[in-house]
């Protein structure tokens, strides 16, 4: 269990159950931020040896050619958290056992056992006599949380490359791998998971050496659920990892890590110091915004909190101003800060595009009157996830929602996981598409993100010059037994193969280019269910490419029923055009009259299903004089409306959409 990630975690864990109860008001929460903080302080006494004050005498003494800032590069699951758990220990910075208090693990990490967002630690370590300051950052496995996995590699001067003993190089080793490489990371190779009977050291040390020419001797054997060997890295990270480096006495040069939302003190900046220092009181400058701040308290997580007099070039830490950032949308990751007066003197360091979203879904309220309901609970789950893009959209059928934009698929299922943890029944998303682009022959170009602008009728044809449509290059690792079904599934899925790699024992590695929008399509489910959950997938971005994509709408009575509609390739229409209508009519009640369900592209209907009328009008048979029971009956049509969407003439129950969006 990752004990010292929950402990800080667990501030989010607050804003976690403050974004599940959005409506709560601003007190309860002050004070349950309060419990929470007294608690978590409380917690750091018992899992520390050290005192504030002792921890800060000691870093003091500490110069910065003894600093060592590193992280762990890996695959998801193969033990980052528990290994962190481990270092901690060791270092005396966490004391072994204690208590599993799942309630403070961020859900969705819980739930689905990932880190999404990047942790920090410091450590004092003693080596020969002499003391260590080490910082770990936790990264995140996940590729599609690139920009925090480069950001904790720019502040770290090395990695531990930690591979699972009995599963060997998996898809994110690769493109972590090659994402710590470029960033001229010094890499460790750790196998982790020795203790298991299935572990086959002997083939993953080989693996590590035919993809990334790490040698095998140089590699550390461990168990970090047992602690075996474990003791063995620290001194090679010693070793190893260059110090960071950097002069205490030239104006501050500060880079902004990551930040997040704590109710109680707002926003909270992860920095680490490049050159010069940064204590209370200081006025600096961000030469990203632009804006001043005064800086209220510096410290470094330990794995608490604990505030510190000065940070120092080197050192990773954290900063809260003094009035606080009012939103993290202010904090721009990557960002250099100086000190006001310094502008002219200090070069910022090249900091981070600002990652595009790929993938998009519509969210709408099944009831209108819960708009606002939603409204909030988006807005506190965007308070720690700036990545994600929200508009306002407005569907016919649907009514007024949000269309939102994501930086890959994990991380929009991730987040509508939140959602619909908290509006349940009660939210319907549309499923996820991509951005196009469309290049007019005037020479103007758009990307967009909504099927709904998606140019229609011959007219705006004879204007286009390009269509295109994003595609990704996927990394697939998987036992070679499965190579036929992978490669089928891959093809089906308008994938090219661009490389295959066998190794001796079983595993293959296989790369192909696919578009985006196939790969959205639960191209991993399908993968998963076809190689008994043993296939792992990565992808990044490669190239925008030309495509015979069109709009297809679902039509019912003739009206388009805008929130179906999307835009798919070509050679997709008919498959997707049948399913469609087939899978309408099933959600759709009897009406007194006929209702045909169409699917077309433009004027052409490319498939079509009807619901035969009801053979009799029902109210036509009551009687006049039947009026209460008249009167119930339109008293329960009322109640009902709210429930009900009207396409055209065609009055559709919302479960006939959820039903029909779900996957
Ligand atoms: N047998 C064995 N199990 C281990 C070892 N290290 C970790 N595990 C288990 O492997 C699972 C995943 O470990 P985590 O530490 O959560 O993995 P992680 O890499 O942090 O995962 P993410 O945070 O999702 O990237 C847990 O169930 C651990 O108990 C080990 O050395 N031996």
């Amino acid at each position: 269990m990752r004990k010292w990630l929950q402990l800080f975690s667990r501030r989010r864990a607050v804003q976690q159950a403050l974004a599940v109860a959005p409506r709560l008001a601003e007190r309860p929460s002050i004070t349950r931020a309060f419990r929470t903080s007294n608690h978590s302080r409380a917690q750091a006494h018992s899992h520390s040896h050290h005192s504030p004050s002792d921890i800060e005498k000691r870093i003091a003494q500490i110069p910065i050619e003894r600093y060592r800032n590193f992280c762990i590069v890996a695959h998801v699951d193969h033990g980052k958290s528990t290994l962190s758990d481990r270092l901690l220990e060791l270092t005396g910075t966490i004391q072994p056992g204690g208590n599993k208090q799942v309630l403070d693990k961020l859900d969705v990490e819980r739930e689905r056992g990932i880190t999404v967002k990047a942790q920090t630690c410091s450590m004092i370590y003693n080596h020969k006599g002499d003391d260590y300051l080490l910082h770990l950052v936790d990264t995140p496995g996940h590729v599609d949380f690139r920009a925090e996995v480069s950001r904790s590699y720019v502040s770290s001067g090395g990695a531990l490359l930690l591979v699972d003993a009995s599963q060997g190089v998996q898809a994110q080793t690769v493109a972590n791998f090659y994402l710590a490489f470029s960033q001229g990371l010094e890499l460790i190779p750790v196998l982790n998971k020795v203790d298991l009977p299935h572990a086959d050291a002997a083939r993953s040390l080989e693996q590590m050496k035919d993809n990334f020419e790490l040698e095998p001797e140089d590699a550390i054997l461990v168990s970090a659920k047992t602690g075996w060997n474990v003791e063995a890295i620290l001194p090679r990270v010693i070793e190893n990892i260059p110090a960071p480096t950097g002069d205490p006495s030239k104006p501050l040069k500060l880079f902004l890590i990551d930040s997040w939302y704590s109710s109680f003190k707002g926003v909270v900046l992860l920095i680490r110091v490049f050159e010069g220092q940064i204590k209370a009181g200081d006025q600096v400058v961000s030469f990203g915004t632009g804006r001043k701040y005064t800086v209220g308290e510096v410290g470094i997580q330990y794995p608490d909190q604990v505030p510190q007099s000065v940070l120092r070039a080197g050192q990773v830490g954290y900063v809260y101003f003094n009035p606080s950032m009012r939103k993290t949308q202010e904090a721009k990751l990557g960002d250099t800060y100086t000190k006001v007066g310094f502008e002219r003197q200090v070069q910022p360091l090249p900091g981070f595009e600002e990652p595009k979203p790929m993938v998009f879904v519509a969210a709408f309220p099944v009831d209108q009157d819960d708009f606002e309901h939603l409204e909030d609970s988006i807005n506190q789950l965007l308070l720690n996830d700036r990545s994600v893009t929200i508009q306002k959209e407005a569907s016919h059928a649907l009514g007024a929602g949000f269309r939102l934009g994501f930086l890959g698929t994990l991380h929009c299922s991730v987040f509508e996981d939140r959602l619909r943890g908290e509006h349940g029944a009660s939210i319907i998303i549309t499923p996820p598409t991509v951005p196009f682009q469309i290049k007019y022959r005037d020479g103007r170009e758009v990307t967009i993100t909504n099927p709904a602008e998606f140019p229609e009728g011959d007219h705006t044809k004879r204007d286009i010059a390009e269509l295109r449509e994003p595609y990704v290059m996927a990394t697939l690792t998987f036992p070679e037994e499965y190579l036929g079904r992978v490669i089928e599934i891959c093809e089906a899925n308008r994938g090219e193969q661009k490389s295959l790699e066998y190794f001796t024992a079983t595993q293959v590695i296989l790369k192909y280019e696919m578009p985006l929008a196939q790969l959205v399509d639960d191209f991993f489910g399908k993968l998963k269910s076809s190689t008994k959950g043993y296939a792992t997938l990565d992808y990044e971005e490669a190239e925008w490419r030309e495509s015979s994509i069109v709009k297809l709408q679902l039509l019912v009575n003739k009206e388009p029923v805008d929130a179906v509609s999307r835009v798919l390739h070509q050679s997709q229409v008919r498959h997707v055009g049948k399913q469609w209508v087939e899978k309408f009519k099933e959600h759709v009640d009897r009406q007194m009259f006929e209702v045909v369900i169409q699917a077309a592209v433009g004027r052409q209907v490319i498939a079509r299903e009807s619901i035969k009328p009801f053979r009799k009008d029902v109210l036509a048979k009551l009687h006049a004089s039947d009026i209460s029971r008249r009167r119930k009956l339109l008293e329960k049509q009322k109640e009902g409306r709210k429930k009900l969407k009207a396409v055209g003439n065609v009055v559709i129950d919302h479960s006939a959409f959820q039903a029909f969006l779900a996957k």
